[in-house]
């Protein structure tokens, strides 16, 4: 068994918006039968609001600030599944909770499908009021190098249906388990 996973029984999924975070996360933690916990989502149910409405009143430091106080929060505990927020990574104090506490996956997409996956989106308030290709293009370039340094694995969710994707980490996991 992995030793990242086996210390404290944690997945920490982290990678762009629309890669699959939070797809993939419940279905993970619903094979694992354990916890799926959301970042943002214990966000928005702690404040009493979305993320779009929290970064429009707080601005994005306000957001990071509540962001940095729940991973601490969530990666304390043992035995879940947490899909990050997009921009969690770069907090340093986030990367050291996320690599010291759990098994880090980074999914990977190119920009192309993640434009296709987030084009009817709505709370993603940095794809808002802008040129959504450049600014993923944007934040890969600035986060790519710190999404790579936290993760154990990484994973194509482009190429691999969810299920696969599920089944890949579930053997990293566990080489022995027969999926
Ligand atoms: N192979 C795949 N893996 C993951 N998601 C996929 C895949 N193929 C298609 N999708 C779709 O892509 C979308 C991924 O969105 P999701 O909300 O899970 O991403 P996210 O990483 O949590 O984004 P955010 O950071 O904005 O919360 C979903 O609509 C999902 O159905
Ligand atoms: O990539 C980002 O910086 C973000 C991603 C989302 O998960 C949210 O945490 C928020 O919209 C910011
Ligand atoms: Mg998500």
């Amino acid at each position: 068994m992995s030793a990242e996973f086996k210390q404290h029984n944690n997945i920490f999924l982290v990678g762009l918006m629309g890669v699959g975070k939070t797809t993939i996360g419940r279905q993970l933690a619903a094979a694992l039968e354990v916890p799926f916990k959301d970042s943002d989502k214990e966000i928005e149910e702690r404040t009493g609001a979305s993320v779009s409405l929290i970064f429009e009143v707080e601005g994005e430091a306000g957001f990071r600030k509540r962001e940095a106080a729940m991973i601490a929060e969530l990666t304390a505990q043992k035995g879940i599944v947490l899909a990050t927020g997009g921009g969690a990574v770069l907090n340093p104090e986030n990367r050291n909770c996320l690599q010291d506490r759990g098994l880090v996956v980074y999914l990977h997409a190119s920009i192309e499908e993640l434009l296709k996956r987030t084009a009817h989106s709505r709370n993603r308030p940095l794809l808002e009021n802008t040129n959504p290709r450049e600014r993923l293009e944007t934040l890969f370039n600035e986060r790519h190098p710190f999404y790579k340094s936290v993760a154990d694995l990484v994973v194509d969710t482009e190429h691999h249906t969810v299920k696969q994707v599920v089944k890949f980490i579930l053997k990293r996991i566990d080489p022995t388990q027969d999926l």
